[in-house]
């Protein structure tokens, strides 16, 4: 049965039909972006096509490994913390907090917790009930903005609907604001000539992912397909102070499928699981997925499977790279918390190199 359903504006293929979905999100840094210190970390891998599929079989996009990358980049980040802790003999902090008990957020601030475990950063976690008031998480904020151990703060998103997001986000310091959501970070990552103390975790990792895989950003056409305040305008920003030519697809564009034919580069984050379908993208196009959507699987334990905005199998016969989901984004948004949060603790500490 060919029917398609509605989702977030856009029609969901009908692989993707009766599907709740939920975009992914973050934030980045501000000092640019960790220099590769080896090699692209790709594998080959050739996907088979799906009968209906109209693309050759042969050409196969090449994988970016996010969790390889986000590996190579948790090393170095453990490294700089060990100097860090012999030359002033500090480590850097970060308070996580969680408000209610939705079972993905639970789930990411564990990893984040466990993340900064293994780099030496010391985490300070607070659970708090659902039914916690506005004011209370904003003590808690007020809290860590003073603790001097503290050099990143995250409140884990979404909250509760009776509290107000922007008024926490707001009330973080941006000193130490490593998701990158404060106005005044996303204030100076859009303005010319500015650079925000910090950019968002996730579109942070994914241009990382680009220049880590040796992709020229430059001078390239990017389609971002999303405008959250979390990934799509901060990704479409970031992009343009690396000198692409960036356009923004959303719910409202008439033909997103012919406007991202033009993409060298796709940027897919709008949490449509599969919107992006192999027709959709220019041979040879490098696809970062950022979606990370549960899609009923009743052949798997849990009863779910995780699968991207893109369809993975199809866009593998079209693109020259992409990126898996899980494996690719997700991880690397971690790995650029811990990037954040060290950096914030270097400049606590006057550690931070001679300004760029
Ligand atoms: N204040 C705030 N900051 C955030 O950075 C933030 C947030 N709120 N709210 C939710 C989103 C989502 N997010 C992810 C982090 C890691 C993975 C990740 O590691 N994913 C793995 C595993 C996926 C899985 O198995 O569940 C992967 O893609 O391979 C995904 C998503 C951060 N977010
Ligand atoms: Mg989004």
């Amino acid at each position: 049965m060919a029917t398609s359903v509605r989702g977030g504006g856009f029609v969901l293929p009908p692989a993707a039909a009766g599907r709740s979905f939920s975009s992914q999100s973050n934030l980045l840094s501000n000092r640019l972006l960790l220099l590769p210190k080896i090699g692209p970390v790709c594998a080959p891998r050739f996907c088979k096509l799906r009968s209906s599929s109209p693309f050759a079989v042969e050409p196969s996009a090449t994988i970016i490994d996010g969790k390889a990358i986000a590996q190579q980049v948790r090393q170095e980040i453990a490294a700089e913390v060990s100097k860090m802790k012999e030359s002033v003999g500090k480590v850097p902090g970060l308070a996580v907090i969680l408000v209610g008990t939705r079972k993905d957020s639970e789930t990411y601030v564990r990893s984040k917790k466990k993340a900064c475990e293994e780099v030496g950063i010391d985490s300070y976690g607070v659970n708090l009930p659902e039914d916690t008031t506005q004011d209370e998480v904003l003590n808690f904020v007020k809290k860590f903005n003073d603790d001097p151990a503290v050099h990143g703060i995250l409140v884990q998103l979404p909250l509760p609907k009776h509290i107000s997001e922007e008024a926490i986000v707001g009330s973080v310091c941006i000193e130490k604001d490593v998701d990158g959501f404060h106005p005044m970070n996303i204030g100076a990552l859009a303005m010319q000539g500015r650079t925000p103390l910090f950019v968002s975790c996730t579109p942070k990792g994914c241009i990382e992912l680009l220049v880590r895989t040796g992709v020229v950003i430059k001078g390239k056409h990017a389609v971002v397909i999303g405008r959250s305040n979390i990934v799509g305008t901060p990704a479409a920003l970031l992009l343009q102070k690396q000198n692409a030519t960036v356009t923004v697809v959303h719910s409202k564009t008439p033909n997103p499928a012919e406007v991202t034919r033009n993409a060298d580069i796709v940027i897919a984050a709008v949490g449509v699981p599969e919107l992006v379908r192999g027709d959709w993208l220019k041979p040879g196009a490098v696809v970062i997925d950022v979606g990370i959507n549960p899609v009923e699987d009743l052949s798997t334990k849990k009863g779910y499977r995780l699968v991207g905005d893109v369809c993975y199998k199809e866009a593998c016969q079209v693109a020259s790279k992409i990126t898996p989901v899980p494996g690719g984004v997700g991880p690397m948004t971690i790995a650029m918390l811990l990037s954040n949060t060290l950096e914030s603790a270097k400049r606590a500490y006057g550690l931070v190199d001679a300004a760029p």
